[in-house]
């Protein structure tokens, strides 16, 4: 089964769109194809070169930020690609991401590594050198106007996750007149699972734009895309929900009472990163709960691209009191 709105057909919808849109502005929907190509062709890159990083990571590369969490060669070098990639395509573009070069500024030898990885998936004449690659991570700290197009990257999400060889994605959203338009999750090692005839697989792309739908393929350009749902369990007896691996981001013990008052009787499933998002998008469980420690702020580039490819796939993601979260006010999700 092939998505009705899969990227292909969405180019015909597209040119005849255009068409209609002459007739009514108001009622022309973008469907965000050029944005969605080229971000899923950056994800596939960043995907094959975050999967290399993990293969062969040493612990001796990896740094501890300023508020106590890792980073790693791996969180720099898809950084710098992913921005590469999307400024070559749309160069007014603006971005916030996590990470920058300070740490690389001061350590020749990071800086090199970072550089090596970068160019090891471009072609020889695409090759970047050490002062762009700097340029191009502090790209990410662009402050945007309110219209402004943003992309939100995190470019490992899940370091922890990452660094253990475990479940960690790429996120990818574009923010575009206050709302999030286009997500894309790629999920190295994340399988392909109920998504047949590729069942057998491990790696994918999930992606969403609004008003579009959400979409999971395997890591290859121009692979097919199957349309997804979230689950339709209704009752919590049956349902599944899904939290942090790593008990200092997310509270298991207030999970687990919840999921008690619920009547949810399954255990709950623990993966590191936006993975979970894509796991509920698809409908393998039903419920992700997040309960961070009391003054954690979260990022919007750690919830952007998951929380569409939720609303795309039929879901609902609010904070714990019911509200929309606000994505275009900087570095920080507020409350609407
Ligand atoms: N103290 C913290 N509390 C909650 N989330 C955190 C904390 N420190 C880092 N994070 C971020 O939470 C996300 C991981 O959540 P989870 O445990 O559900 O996978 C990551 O985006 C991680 O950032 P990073 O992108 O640096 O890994
Ligand atoms: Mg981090
Ligand atoms: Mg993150
Ligand atoms: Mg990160």
């Amino acid at each position: 089964m092939k998505g009705k709105d899969s990227l292909q057909n969405d180019e015909e919808e597209a040119s005849s769109s255009m068409a209609f849109n002459k007739l009514d502005k108001s009622l022309y929907a973008p469907s965000w194809l050029a944005e969605r190509q080229v971000a899923i062709c950056a994800l596939c890159l960043a995907c094959k070169l975050s999967s290399k990083l993990q293969k062969r990571l040493v612990q001796e590369s990896v740094i501890t930020k300023s508020d106590n969490s890792p980073v790693s060669i791996a969180d720099f070098a898809v950084q710098a690609l992913v921005i590469h990639w999307i400024t070559r395509a749309f160069p007014n573009d603006h971005f916030i991401a996590e990470e920058d070069s300070t740490a690389l500024r001061k350590d020749e030898k990071l800086l090199k590594d970072v550089t090596d990885a970068v160019n090891s998936v471009l072609s020889i004449d695409e090759q970047l050198t050490d002062s762009e690659v700097c340029d191009l991570l502090d790209l990410g700290n662009r402050h945007m106007g309110t219209n402004e197009r943003t992309w939100l990257l995190d470019p490992i999400d899940g370091t922890k996750g990452f660094l253990r060889g475990d479940q960690y994605c790429i996120a990818l959203a574009l923010l575009k007149d206050g709302a999030i338009r286009v997500g894309i999750l790629g999920c190295p090692n994340l399988p392909l699972a109920s998504v047949p005839p590729n069942s057998h697989k491990v790696g994918c792309i999930f992606h969403a734009a609004q008003g579009v739908g959400a979409f999971v393929q395997e890591i290859e350009r121009g692979a097919e895309s199957y349309p997804i749902r979230v689950s339709d369990v209704s009752d919590p007896a049956w349902a599944t929900f899904c939290e942090s691996w790593e008990p200092g981001h997310s509270s298991h013990e207030l999970s687990l009472e919840i999921a008690k008052i619920l009547g949810v009787n399954n255990p709950s499933v623990r993966m590191d990163s936006q993975c979970k998002y894509g796991v509920v998008a698809r409908g393998e469980a039903s419920i992700y709960f997040r309960f961070p420690k009391e003054g954690y702020q979260e990022n919007v580039w750690d919830h952007a691209a998951g929380s569409i490819i939720i609303r795309e796939a039929g879901g609902m993601v609010t904070d714990g009191f019911g509200q929309v979260l606000d994505f275009s006010k900087g570095h920080y999700i507020m409350q609407c």
